[in-house]
């Protein structure tokens, strides 16, 4: 694979951590492979426990692969880790910056580990940090902390970036900052791979998605291609005193080309993929039919109704 155009490739990795006499080994990653190529959003998805951050760690050289490969920019993450980390910036899952120092002075330290540092006022200024540079690290709220990881992660200039949970414990503005802050990046056409339990933070960010459960992608895809796996849902049940509820047969819906009709008592389940069409035509019937139906309602396929299917799924 061209290693411009596909600078992050993961084949077969496999991650156990080690046992004792206490603990058994355990498989945290089992074989998994993808790809991101230059410019893309690639987003990690999964339960808790599905190993995200596990091969995060790999990817960005933290920790040594037990099989499998991992490439970044043509190189192994462990063992050329000097020459991948000028071209890297990683945030963390949790940022552990030291709490005494101030903002700007959090900044040129890390500016000092990097060959090619952004200047600090660059680098605040990116993170809408400016007006607190002077404030001790320990003394801003969840969501300045998050910029300034983001910013210790920025200010080496990386054309990739690692980004572990960037918003979780954030408030929905603070969360949305980042977003953009994020969006800006990717226009400069940075290459990211982000975890997330924040769905609405993949539709927004990812140009495709990894599900990941118990170490493996079970589905893998952009967005449409995820979302296109799953049947909108119709549900609707027929109202007690309606003309037919009371009838020796349950009614009958219409003839729905392609969809799945479940029925449970006088509650109907109706699977398909296309949610208008097959809406109008129930609405109508039950006019025609003198029906009253009770609890209507019709769920178009998200990457939320995907992501809950595979997670039950895979239980
Ligand atoms: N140092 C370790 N030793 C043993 N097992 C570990 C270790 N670190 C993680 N694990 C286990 O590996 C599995 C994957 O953990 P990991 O943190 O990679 O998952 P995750 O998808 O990032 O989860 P979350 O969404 O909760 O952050 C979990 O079952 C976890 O308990």
């Amino acid at each position: 694979m061209n290693t411009a155009h596909t600078p992050i490739t993961v084949s077969n990795l496999t991650r156990t951590y080690a046992g004792s006499k206490k603990k058994r080994a355990f498989t945290a990653v089992d074989g998994l492979s993808f790809h991101v190529t230059e410019g893309e959003v690639y987003g990690l998805l999964g339960t808790n426990g599905a190993g995200k951050t596990s091969t995060l760690e790999v990817i960005e050289g933290l920790a040594p692969a037990t099989s499998g490969s991992v490439s970044v920019l043509g190189m192994d993450p462990t063992k050329d880790r000097a020459n991948v980390r000028p071209h890297t910036g990683t945030m963390l899952q949790s940022g552990g910056l030291p709490t005494q120092l101030t903002v700007a002075e959090t900044i040129r330290m890390w500016a000092g580990t990097c060959s090619r540092p952004m200047p600090t006022e660059q680098a605040l200024d990116a993170v809408d940090l400016t007006h607190r540079a002077k404030v001790k690290v320990g003394s801003l709220s969840g969501g300045e902390q998050r910029r300034l990881d983001l910013a210790c992660a920025l200010v080496g200039q990386p054309s990739i970036l690692f980004l572990d949970e960037p918003t979780t414990g954030l408030d929905p503005e603070s969360r949305r900052r980042v977003w953009k802050l994020l969006e800006n990046l990717k226009t400069q056409g940075v290459t990211m791979i982000l975890t997330t339990h924040y769905l609405e933070e993949a539709e927004r960010l990812c140009d495709r998605i990894g599900i990941m459960h118990r170490g493996e992608i079970v589905l893998e895809g952009s967005l449409r291609d995820i979302v296109s796996t799953e049947a909108s849902v119709i549900r609707f049940g027929i109202q007690e005193g309606s003309d037919a509820a009371g009838a020796s047969t349950a009614p009958q819906p219409p003839a729905l080309a392609g969809a799945q009709v479940t029925r449970s008592g006088s509650t109907y389940e109706v699977r398909t993929d296309h949610l208008q069409e097959h809406s109008l035509a129930i609405l109508q019937w039950a006019q025609s039919e003198r029906l009253a139906l009770r609890d209507f309602s019709a769920t178009p396929a998200s990457l939320e109704t995907v992501f809950m299917r595979v997670a039950g799924e895979q239980n």
